[in-house]
């Protein structure tokens, strides 16, 4: 078992600073060293550096900001993951906002052409550059993988590899107007916390389980927003919303998916370790170590 981690110390999807500062403070949590211990061969070759991006001149699209930055981070991050892929390893991203998820997605599906991807978050993150309130490119990814949005040209490299029925939600609380009629119109598959307080966490994931995946014969890709969580979970992050999965929730999608024996990628995006008072931020911090480790095996007993 063989795990590539990916650092992705990037901002630009949002407007918040620290979220770059995710990858040093997990990877200083020591998650490397507490994946070896699950049986892991780990390979961790430093945090990406995306210096000379950032230099480039990037005025905004419309209210799309720094899309240029976003466009060719993510093109760089989809052949790290690619490359990582088709050497056999898991590739573990850590971010970072979730704009990262349109190049950890596409590289995985580069290397699985039949991936489907199981997206944790508060949110949708498949706003348009018409439907976007905010021009925050972390509010997008989705939009751009599934080719929803073929107008801006920057993102071109974005080819719509991902379906609408591979891809299914769990977590969603924050939905805009916008998305909601996007997720209506493309029949994809969402499990809000409506459903996972109706349901129950464990069937909500074999429901989502059994859209997507129904012979559970597909490689998943698993996209975990810490902000899916409830805030007095992961408190250190830059769009918390009430009313969010709990701690055990949270982890029992990352147990159950690794028990599907599936998962060929793994993202855990979106924490910012200055957000918060040293404490919140240790237990954010903590919390994501902890969910990786689920998701690549950790069991309670
Ligand atoms: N949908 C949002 C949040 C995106 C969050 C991205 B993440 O990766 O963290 O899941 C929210 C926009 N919304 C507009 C109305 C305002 O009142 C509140 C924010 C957006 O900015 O598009
Ligand atoms: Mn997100
Ligand atoms: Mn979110
Ligand atoms: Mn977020």
């Amino acid at each position: 078992k063989r795990v590539a981690i990916v650092g992705c110390p990037f901002s630009g999807g949002q407007p918040k600073p620290g979220v770059d500062k995710g990858p040093i403070h997990l990877v200083e949590a020591g998650l490397p060293d507490q994946l070896r211990e699950l049986g892991w061969e780990v390979t961790f070759d430093g945090h990406h550096q995306f210096e000379e991006i950032s230099t480039l001149d990037d005025p905004p699209i419309g209210i799309l900001k720094n899309p240029r930055q976003v466009s060719k981070v993510c093109e760089a991050v989809a052949k790290t993951v690619e490359g990582h892929a088709k050497d056999g390893q898991l590739p573990l991203t850590l971010g970072g906002d979730h704009s990262l998820a349109m190049g950890t997605i596409s590289g995985t599906l580069s290397q699985y052409p039949n991936a489907c991807v199981v997206w944790i978050d508060a949110h949708a993150d498949i706003n348009t550059a018409s439907t976007t309130e905010s021009g925050n490119i972390h509010g997008m990814p989705v939009s751009f993988l599934l080719g929803l949005d073929a107008t801006i040209p920057e993102f071109a490299w974005v080819k719509p590899k991902l379906t609408t029925d591979r891809i299914v939600y769990i977590g969603l609380r924050d939905v805009d107007a916008g998305e909601k009629r996007i997720l209506r119109e493309n029949g994809i598959k969402a499990f809000s916390m409506h459903e996972v307080d109706k349901y129950g966490i464990g069937k909500v994931v074999e429901m989502a389980l059994d859209h997507v995946n129904p012979k559970r014969d597909l490689p998943i890709h698993l996209s975990f927003d810490v902000d899916a969580l409830d805030p007095t979970v992961a408190p250190s992050t830059g769009t918390p919303v009430r009313g969010g999965l709990t701690f055990r929730e949270g982890h029992y999608i990352c147990e159950a998916i690794y028990e599907t024996g599936c998962l060929v990628a793994l993202d855990l995006m979106e924490v910012n370790p200055s957000l918060a008072d040293a404490e919140a931020v240790k237990q954010t911090v903590a919390v994501g170590c902890s969910l990786v480790r689920s998701a690549l095996g950790e069991t309670l007993l």
